[in-house]
């Protein structure tokens, strides 16, 4: 398989008759591997994977994998042929085992001679490592296994791009991290974009990011690049627990025996007692979306609202 190749262009999706642009115009290239999408909310991301998906059509704009352009209605087959998606509420049969529920699942996909279908089955299910209970109902499946049901559907095309939205809600840490790696094993050949509210899944997964924001790209690139954005700009700030919050964008409290200490983000020191701290991608996000540039060389205003 060759590294797909994920053109976006020009892409505008309009709600309300015009009234709300979710997307408005944005061109982007998803490179093979790992792609974090990062946004607040209504930043339009699910309005984006929606497309992708082919749910549903932009007012304008294109999307290409492999040059094969994606979006018309007469192209449904081609998009079920490329894309795999894993939605953030999957629907699973509780009385099916997951052996049943795929079998299932690659008939709705094209798959219809029962030996490919069974041999496909079964692949998927030793990929996302269910096959010792394949035939247990799965009603009786943990969190993480469900979802990683949820991938093996996913993935039962072998698609171009696979397509995850907010996967590891509400997994604890271990099935969280077993989640991660699986999709980075995925990824290795394809390219897999994942949706999170969860700055660290993306850290540990993600070489490469996408950020939107009220319907635009605020950022694409190179993890790292992300976290640079904040060098220089990151404050330690430690107030009495009975002071007022300093009025910045602040990344994270700790409270203390000598008093509270603020993460913030501010273009220059806050404080003459704060004290500079190096930039994780988490404190690249904050300016991002406070649009906080090291350039400015006035002090932050009041304006400026904590997060
Ligand atoms: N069917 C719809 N009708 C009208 N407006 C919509 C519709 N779907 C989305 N929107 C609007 O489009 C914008 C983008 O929404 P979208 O759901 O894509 O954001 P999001 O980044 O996925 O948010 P979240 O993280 O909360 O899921 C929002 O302003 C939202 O209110």
């Amino acid at each position: 398989m060759t590294a797909p190749n994920v053109t976006i262009n020009d892409l505008t999706v309009t709600f309300r008759r015009g009234e709300v642009r979710a997307l408005d115009g944005i061109s982007l290239r998803l490179p093979v591997g790992m792609v974090g999408l990062l946004g607040p909310n209504g930043a339009g991301k699910t309005t984006f994977m929606r497309v992708l998906t082919g749910v549903l059509l932009p007012a304008s704009g294109t999307v290409a994998v492999d040059g094969t352009e994606l979006l018309s209605r007469s192209r449904r087959r081609e998009v079920k042929a490329t894309i795999g998606y894993l939605p953030q509420e999957l629907g699973l049969y509780p009385d099916l085992s997951a052996a049943q529920f795929l079998d299932y699942m690659a008939l709705l996909k094209g798959i219809t001679d029962r030996r490919a279908r069974r041999a496909r089955v079964q692949e998927v299910l030793e990929l996302v490592s269910l096959s010792d209970v394949a035939n247990r109902k799965v009603k009786g499946y943990s969190g993480g296994m469900k979802r990683r049901v949820g991938i093996a559907q996913a993935i039962l095309n072998d698609p171009r791009l696979l397509i995850v939205d907010e996967p590891t809600v509400g997994l604890d840490p271990e099935e969280r991290l077993r989640f991660r790696s699986l999709l980075a094993r995925l990824a290795g050949d394809r390219t897999v974009l994942l949706s999170t509210h969860i700055v660290d899944d993306i850290v540990q997964t993600c070489p490469n990011v996408v950020v939107i924001e009220r319907g635009h790209i605020a950022f694409q690139g190179a993890i790292g690049d992300l976290a640079t954005r904040a060098e220089g700009m990151v404050w330690h700030v430690t107030r009495p627990a009975t002071a007022p919050a300093p009025a910045l964008p602040t990344v994270n409290v700790v409270p203390g025996i000598t008093g509270t200490t603020y993460r913030v983000i501010g273009s220059g020191a806050p404080a003459p007692d704060a004290e500079s701290a190096s930039a994780t991608v988490e404190d690249g996000y904050i300016a991002l979306m406070h649009d906080i540039a090291p350039e400015r060389t006035q002090q932050p205003g009041p304006g400026l609202r904590a997060v």
